[in-house]
């Protein structure tokens, strides 16, 4: 028979317990966006992993912290067909149009009891699609033209705001998590300072640099790059049931270890609505990243299940686009390949 394998049982058990440890810091610092333990004391307890996993190779495993950045450029990036599309949402271009949705909304329902709305910032990113099979992040895709996206998986793993592997129990067996990656302006600003120094390019804005450092071939590339990741929204789902609100279904998101914006709420009504679109739009330039409108949501499945879509957009959300900010931005929003 073969011999027993040659990880002493407490080696083993180590690792685990630091991959468990690492997870759990990383789940505290980007899903509840608490304070994380000093870097010096979580650098310690990657080091430590990394150094039994050269001992012992056959101790890792895909969901290993040290496993994010992979090694081997691609050639080519792959087709993904989305298993739903990836939907893009109706505009409102002032408060009217908002009024009018909510009309809309409660016409086609034929119930004039008030709606329930989730409010949530539009960040100015790159959408992506996360696939997780038994918890485990198995592929990571670009929307594309909606029906088939690009496969960055590679890329997307070296993001520590997306989880390698769903904490704690209960989501589904198969959960496609989608949401948008974007590059915070402190991390754009850093980013720039250095290509300054280097002579090189510059990018335009923040959304051109996250574009840039997802659609690089060698993930090396892209896990220098400081993009973040906020869910905000569920798609193909397997073997488990999500939530009957949108808003309970990004609560269970955080507590699987995924980010969601800190600033999504859940009101009442049309004119609550444009309550939140004001107030968020006074502290815009405070925000740690840029966002150029609010999406707001019917909260009820029920209720989204029955308004249904017109072609591309769902009858159940609308996207109230801020002014554009610097015009010049918007004219040279040329993207460069850097
Ligand atoms: C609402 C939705 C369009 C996502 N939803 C979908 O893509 C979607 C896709 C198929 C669905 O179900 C279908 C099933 C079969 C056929 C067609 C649709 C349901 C929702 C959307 C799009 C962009 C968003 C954005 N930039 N920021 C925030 N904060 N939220 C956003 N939400």
């Amino acid at each position: 028979a073969k011999s027993t394998s040659a990880i002493p049982a407490e080696t083993s058990a180590r690792a685990q317990t630091l991959r468990a440890e690492i997870q759990e810091h990383n789940y505290r610092y980007y899903a509840l966006d608490e304070p994380r333990i000093p870097d010096a004391a979580y650098d310690r307890l990657m080091r430590e992993l990394q150094d039994l996993e050269a001992e012992y190779p056959e101790l890792v495993t895909p969901d290993s912290p040290t496993q994010r950045v992979g090694q081997t450029p691609l050639s080519a990036f792959a087709t993904v067909t989305h298993e739903l599309p990836m939907l893009s949402l109706d505009n409102a271009f002032g408060e009217d149009d908002l009024i009018a949705f909510d009309r809309r909304v409660r016409d086609r329902l034929q119930d004039d009891a008030t709606i329930e709305y989730a409010c949530e910032p539009k960040l100015d990113g790159i959408a992506v699609s996360l696939l997780y099979r038994d918890g485990l992040l198995v592929r990571g895709a670009t929307r594309g033209d909606g029906t088939q996206g690009e496969d960055i998986t590679q890329n997307v793993r070296t993001i520590d705001s997306i989880p390698l592997k769903l904490r704690g129990s209960g989501y589904p067996r198969v959960l496609e998590v989608r949401g948008e990656i974007y590059m915070p302006k402190a991390g754009f600003e850093a980013l720039n300072e250095k290509a300054r120094e280097k002579g090189d390019k510059l990018f335009v804005n923040p959304r051109n640099a996250a574009a840039g450092s997802l659609r690089q071939l060698d993930a090396r590339i892209t896990a220098t790059r400081p993009l973040e990741m906020c869910a905000y929204s569920v798609g193909y789902v397997e073997d488990g049931e999500v939530p009957a609100k949108h808003s309970e279904t990004l609560e269970a998101f955080r507590d699987w270890g995924l980010k969601i914006n800190r600033e999504m709420r859940v009101v009442q009504g049309a004119d609550a609505c444009i309550e939140y679109y004001q107030q968020l739009g006074e502290r815009r330039a405070q925000l740690d990243y840029d966002i150029d409108g609010i999406v707001f949501k019917v909260n009820r499945r029920d209720l989204q299940d029955e308004l249904g879509f017109v072609a591309r957009a769902p009858r159940w959300a609308i996207a109230y686009k801020f002014p554009a900010q610097e015009e010049m931005t918007q004219l040279l929003d040329v993207e460069f390949q850097v």
